[in-house]
């Protein structure tokens, strides 16, 4: 590329030529930005910002709170809430949903997150990330209330993530395909570093956590174990394992060099439908996989079609590399089946 293009210049072009972004989204958007920016900020001061560590508290979901969580929580509602572009916000780290205070003029738009996607990984320098996805608020809808967020993912208007690893990394979708912004720490902007990104539809690299080996359902170990048998078994190849425990570090990657992304459901609490969340986790990046021409299913049904029951519900994930995703997702529907 040969003339760098700020985020803010992409996104202004976006409204011109194709006319798919309102201004206020726009606006929305390089405000998240600007607010990754920050969290990238206090994430790169470390131990010497007092930053690590736990905070001493839990959230809704029962996890123990690590400090940098309730930071980017905070950048993220406190950049957000006087814009004038959004009604109301949800996060991983609130257990209700956030109305934008009276004194702020009201938007249109809703937006989730996680701030804070792969906590365990603060502590130890690993890569972690901001999960995003925005909502239009229902025509109607005067005060806003949790019902005006359950809508399913394929109503999303804008989604993305931002990775803080050895580069600071925003990806996004308006529903025009991936685009890739890298953090010119100098200039202090993100600029456009990809474009059009695209998964390839065949891969030899899953990412799952194997520990749960045998808590999972017979879909998954029969997929995980014929990918183990290598080139001597039914796929005839040799197949490579990643697993980040950072679900934004795994899907930066598959979004890179492709790839199987499987957080599924399992035994050890069976009354819960997976580990991630659909609203602020499994949407947004299966809405990014699939506009990189990648698939993401929940074992079963397309995530993005999944109609959600309560905010901060839960869904087993599969998702990345299309054949791979239609293989396992063909295991779960026929199991029996061969391929
Ligand atoms: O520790 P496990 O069970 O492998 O889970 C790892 C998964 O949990 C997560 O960290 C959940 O996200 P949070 O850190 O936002 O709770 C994912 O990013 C990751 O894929
Ligand atoms: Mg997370
Ligand atoms: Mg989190």
């Amino acid at each position: 590329m040969s003339q760098k293009i700020s985020l803010t210049r992409y996104l202004v072009e976006q409204q011109r030529q194709d006319g798919h972004i309102p201004p206020e989204l726009r606006l929305l958007l390089e405000i998240v930005a600007r607010a990754c920016k920050s969290i990238s900020q206090a994430v790169n001061k470390g131990a010497l910002g007092g930053v690590l560590g736990t905070a001493g508290s839990e959230n809704v979901q029962g996890e123990v709170q690590k400090k940098l969580d309730i930071i980017a929580n905070e950048v993220l509602i406190e950049a957000n809430e006087w814009g004038g572009h959004l009604a109301a916000m949800a996060s991983e780290e609130m257990d209700s949903i956030y109305l934008v205070p009276n004194r702020y003029p009201q938007g249109e738009y809703l937006l989730l997150f996680d701030p804070l996607d792969g906590s365990s990984n603060i502590d130890v320098n690993v890569s972690i990330g901001t999960i995003f996805s925005v909502l239009k608020k229902p025509e109607g809808s005067a005060a806003v209330e949790e019902k005006d967020f359950l809508q399913a993912g394929n109503k999303q208007v804008a989604a993305g993530y931002c990775v803080y690893g050895p580069q600071t990394t925003l990806v996004l979708t308006v529903g025009d395909g991936v685009a890739m912004f890298t953090l010119d720490r100098e200039q202090g902007s993100f600029v456009l570093t990809e474009e059009n990104v695209q998964i390839p539809a065949d891969t030899k690299e899953f990412a799952i956590n194997m520990s749960n080996m045998r808590h999972w359902d017979e879909p998954v170990k029969r997929y995980i174990d014929e990918c183990l048998q290598g080139k001597e078994g039914p796929r005839g190849k040799d197949f490579n394992m990643r697993w980040i425990a950072s679900m934004v570090a795994d899907v930066h990657r598959i979004l890179t060099r492709g790839g199987v992304f499987m957080y599924p459901w399992d035994k050890r609490e069976p009354q819960k439908a997976g580990k991630l969340r659909l609203m602020y986790e499994a949407n947004p990046m299966s809405w990014l996989i699939e506009q990189a021409g990648g698939a993401a299913t929940n074992g079963r049904q397309r995530i993005l079609d999944l109609q959600p029951g309560k905010l901060h519900e839960r869904v087993s994930v599969v998702l990345g590399s299309k054949n791979e995703v239609e293989r396992i997702t063909a295991y779960h529907l026929e199991p029996k089946a061969g391929l």
